[in-house]
């Protein structure tokens, strides 16, 4: 038997999910979401097939799972809202920052899994971080490893405070990753390439050495070093990069990410 599936929330990351589930083969009839906007509702409905409703009714009693996928902002008046239909349910958040502790306490339960996706779920190719409360039962994991690895690949933590970590490294990291291709684009253009040439040049950079790293025994710093030719070209713009401190300043950028993971936390976590 298949397990029933309600979103709250169904933006970019819900539709994400949800189509990573359908696609390998979750029946729609068991995916349900709470919408506000009748434009997305519409959407999931014919994108997806999917029940799709504008608040909490009986319907969500049939729940075995409910994920949460509203913005931070808005969970503590989302949960509260939805609460009394789903109390048997295990919860998953999706949501940044957001606390097990506060969840808990809005929805009256400690079965609770938080998580971290990225939108590389979009095609199947995102990575997912996870944390358990207590509670949460051998079986309670597989359906969670289940769901979240229908978009890509699952990776456990186990403390809650590193999902702030994957928050700030693969959470936020695919909009690093188009900053730089931005930059490599503009900078392909200014020195004479077409912007088509230039965005081209640099996404399959990305995916070659991206795919390239996957495939390697060897550690980034020496497929680096692969490239970097004594007096070459690749030496004159890792020079270029250490003299600016580009690590340092990637570092304190990742920094910056997880701070903001932890004071959202407090922001939105603390209204109990
Ligand atoms: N985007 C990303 O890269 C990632 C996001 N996340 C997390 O995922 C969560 C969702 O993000 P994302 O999908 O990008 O956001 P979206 O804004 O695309 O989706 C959130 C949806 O929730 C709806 N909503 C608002 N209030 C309620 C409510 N009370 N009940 C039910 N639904 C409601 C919104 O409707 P309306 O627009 O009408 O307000 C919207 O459609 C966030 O918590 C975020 O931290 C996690 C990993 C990556
Ligand atoms: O920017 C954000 O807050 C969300 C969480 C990770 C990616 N997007």
């Amino acid at each position: 038997m298949s397990l029933h599936i309600a979103f709250i929330g169904g933006g970019n990351m819900a539709s994400a999910i949800i189509g990573g589930l359908t696609k390998q083969g979750h029946p729609t009839s068991g995916i349900t979401v709470v919408e506000p906007s009748e434009d997305a509702r519409a959407s999931l409905r014919s994108q997806y097939g999917v029940g799709a409703m504008s608040a909490g009714s009986d319907a969500l009693k049939a729940a075995d799972v409910v994920i949460w996928a509203v913005k931070p902002q808005v969970f503590h008046a989302a949960g509260l809202a939805v609460a009394p239909w789903v109390a048997g349910a295990l919860h998953i958040s999706i949501a940044a920052g957001i606390p097990c502790g506060s969840i808990a306490t809005w929805l009256h339960s400690d079965r609770i899994v938080r998580t971290m996706p990225n939108t590389p779920a979009l095609i199947g190719k995102g990575i997912t971080g996870l944390f358990a409360m207590e509670r949460v039962t051998p079986t309670d994991r597989e359906h969670c490893t289940g769901i979240l690895g229908c978009t890509g690949q699952t990776v456990w933590v186990e403390r809650e405070e590193q999902l702030d970590a994957v928050t700030a490294l693969s959470g936020s990291g695919p909009a690093y990753m188009f900053y730089l291709m931005e930059a490599m684009t503009d900078a392909g253009a200014q020195m004479g390439l077409s912007r088509e040439q230039a965005h081209k040049l640099a996404v399959a950079t990305f995916i070659g050495a991206g795919e390239l790293a996957l495939a390697s025994t060897e550690a980034p710093e020496v497929l680096r070093q692969r490239v970097t030719s004594k007096g070459g070209t690749t030496h004159a713009a890792i020079s270029a990069m250490d003299a600016s401190e580009v690590k340092t300043l990637f570092s304190k950028a990742l920094f910056a990410a997880h701070a903001r993971a932890q004071e959202m936390g407090k922001e939105f976590g603390s209204a109990v």
